[in-house]
């Protein structure tokens, strides 16, 4: 039921009330579980009322004789002073729940009937070898070929860039990371006014509990940024619908996803308020973050670390952030957060295991790696280098037996078109084609493909996304290379919680392959 609530902040309301204060900000989500869990008796929800803005005001919950009045503790209440607020989130929930999910479940079934048929085989070198091609997941949102790269449900980088809205600046060219997430999670290109009403509502999650703050606050200042936002992202788990419910047994299996999706909203509404935090604590700069609903999350998100001047800044990271959304299931990221999720982990939990993940070198931390590299390199290089010299720091490199960072990949045998798109985007930038830095990412992108073929190691000798993305970032202006692979947390969440509403939708189990000793290997083998 609703409850009206008037200017003076009197209630209309039924039966026996309970009043309680709320502070405006964050967290609506909060007071309905809060709700869901103490109260045996009914669910409130409740609705500003129309004529009150952005002021403080009392809700009020129903309550029976049978059942004592409690005094809830002081809950939070966001009341936009928008009126008849269009919540795009509910409106992809409700597409969802009345669309995408029937016919996905259907789609299943049909599956499940013949579903000992055979797709692959597993050998020895698999097994040792990192899984590589074992096809044993399920993922919806984009899949990999080793040669053309990755797809969206079957749509490429170009073509998505081309067809997914854009930003609200006239002449804006770059898809946002919303559009991808819709495209992602539905499969179908969202209109921009659904992109719109996304963004506004992202906007309006993105204030942090308060408790969040002060968990950032109480860190080390010198700790690498992706383990503090693995730590906060974590700390959202405090408020997770999906735990509340699960916990206290008001929902069942068929509608997990939706408190998971409702966890997800939250988080993607609020990764970048937590990124903005550290990025600006690094800087000591303290700021509160604050969301423009008529803007998109990239915007709001390069105003609140001081590049909200320089719309090609912007566009360059709306990219970045469509970019680095989904590289399908196997991924380091991506299959961490799935797993961790299939025990029923809420969506925090799940991603805050992903970025750890996405911390490693191998993977997302190539990034920050890429650039120190570069930078290492431009310093030792003659002023008039050549390629030969670039040949010759690369073989150094190598001869100290470390890797190339942002060169090979486990699945990709052909350069990353991620990378190729944002090359293209640089090159037809004037002032990023003469950085000299981009300038000897170019080169090494020409130059380290021979080197590596001739050293012999590498299965794919080509650039990968890694070894492009950081020297932009670089060249406007944010020199803080630890900080790299936190925008690639923030873009990585677009695909991977997606997946997670997916994977609570149609009732995936919890993972648990089958390991082996090497004993039981050589046992299998030699029985063959
Ligand atoms: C967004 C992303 O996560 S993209 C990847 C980002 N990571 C990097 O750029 C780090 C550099 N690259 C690498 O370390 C690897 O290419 C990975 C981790 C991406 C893929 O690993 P794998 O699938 O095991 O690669 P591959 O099968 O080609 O490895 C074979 C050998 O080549 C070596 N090799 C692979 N890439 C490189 C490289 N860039 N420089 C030097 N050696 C390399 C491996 O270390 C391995 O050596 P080993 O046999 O002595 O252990
Ligand atoms: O696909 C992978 O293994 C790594 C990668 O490029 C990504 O996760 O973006």
């Amino acid at each position: 039921m609703n409850v009206d609530i008037d200017r003076h902040g009197a209630f209309r309301g039924c039966g026996q009330i309970l009043l309680i204060n709320v502070d405006i900000k964050s967290e609506t989500e909060t007071v309905s579980s809060h709700w869901h869990r103490k109260s045996a008796i009914q669910v409130v929800t409740a609705r500003p009322h129309p004529h009150k803005c952005d002021s403080y005001c009392s809700i009020y919950r129903p309550t029976t004789a049978q059942h004592k009045v409690q005094m809830l503790s002081r809950v939070s209440l966001r009341i936009s002073s928008q009126k008849n607020i269009r919540f795009s989130s509910t409106e992809l929930k409700n597409l969802m729940r009345e669309k995408y999910i029937p016919n996905k479940r259907e789609q299943l079934t049909r599956i499940k009937k013949s579903s000992a048929s055979v797709i692959g085989q597993t050998t020895v070198e698999q097994v040792l070898g990192g899984m590589r091609g074992i096809r044993c997941m399920w993922w919806e949102g984009s899949e990999l070929d080793a040669e053309k790269g990755i797809t969206f449900h079957g749509k490429t980088i170009e073509e998505c860039n081309r067809i997914l809205p854009h930003g609200p600046e006239q002449g804006a060219t770059q898809m946002l990371p919303e559009s991808m997430m819709w495209l992602i999670m539905t499969g179908e290109v969202p209109t921009e006014k659904q992109v719109r009403a996304l963004s506004a509502d992202l906007a309006r999650h993105s204030a942090l509990p308060r408790h969040v703050d002060e968990l950032i606050d109480n860190l080390p200042k010198d700790m690498h940024p992706m383990t503090s936002l693995s730590a906060a992202i974590a700390s959202l788990s405090h408020n997770s619908v999906f735990s509340k419910q699960y916990s206290d047994g008001s929902i069942t299996k068929d509608k997990f996803w939706e408190p998971a999706f409702d966890d997800s909203i939250s988080l993607l509404a609020k990764i970048p308020t937590i990124a903005a935090k550290l990025y600006n604590r690094s800087k000591g700069v303290s700021k509160v973050y604050k969301a423009d609903e008529s803007k998109d999350v990239t915007w709001n998100f390069a105003e609140n670390i001081g590049f909200g001047d320089k719309l090609p800044f912007v566009e360059m990271m709306r990219l970045y952030l469509a970019l680095h959304a989904d590289h399908e299931g196997g991924n380091v990221s991506a299959h961490s957060t799935h797993l961790v999720g299939s025990a029923l982990s809420d969506p925090f939990l799940s991603y805050s295991a992903g970025l750890l993940g996405l911390a490693g070198p191998l993977h997302g931390l190539a990034a920050q790696d890429v650039l120190r590299f570069i930078l290492q390199m431009h310093q030792w290089l003659p002023k008039n280098y050549t390629e030969k010299d670039v040949e010759q720091y690369l073989w150094n490199w190598l001869k100290d037996g470390r890797v190339v960072p942002g060169y090979g990949h486990a699945v990709l045998r052909k350069p990353d078109p991620r990378f190729t798109a944002l090359h293209e985007f640089s090159s037809k930038s004037d002032s990023i084609s003469k950085d000299p830095h981009w300038k000897l990412v170019d080169i090494v992108s020409r130059v380290a493909p021979q080197v590596l073929k001739e050293h012999g190691k590498t299965k794919n000798p080509f650039p990968n996304v890694d070894s492009q993305s950081g020297v932009l970032l670089h060249h406007y202006g944010m020199k803080e290379t630890e900080f790299y692979t936190v925008i690639f947390g923030i873009s990585r969440a677009y695909g991977v919680l997606p997946q997670l509403v997916w994977d609570r939708a149609l009732g995936m189990p919890i993972e648990r392959p089958k390991s082996l000793s090497l004993n039981a290997i050589e046992k299998m083998m030699s029985a063959q």
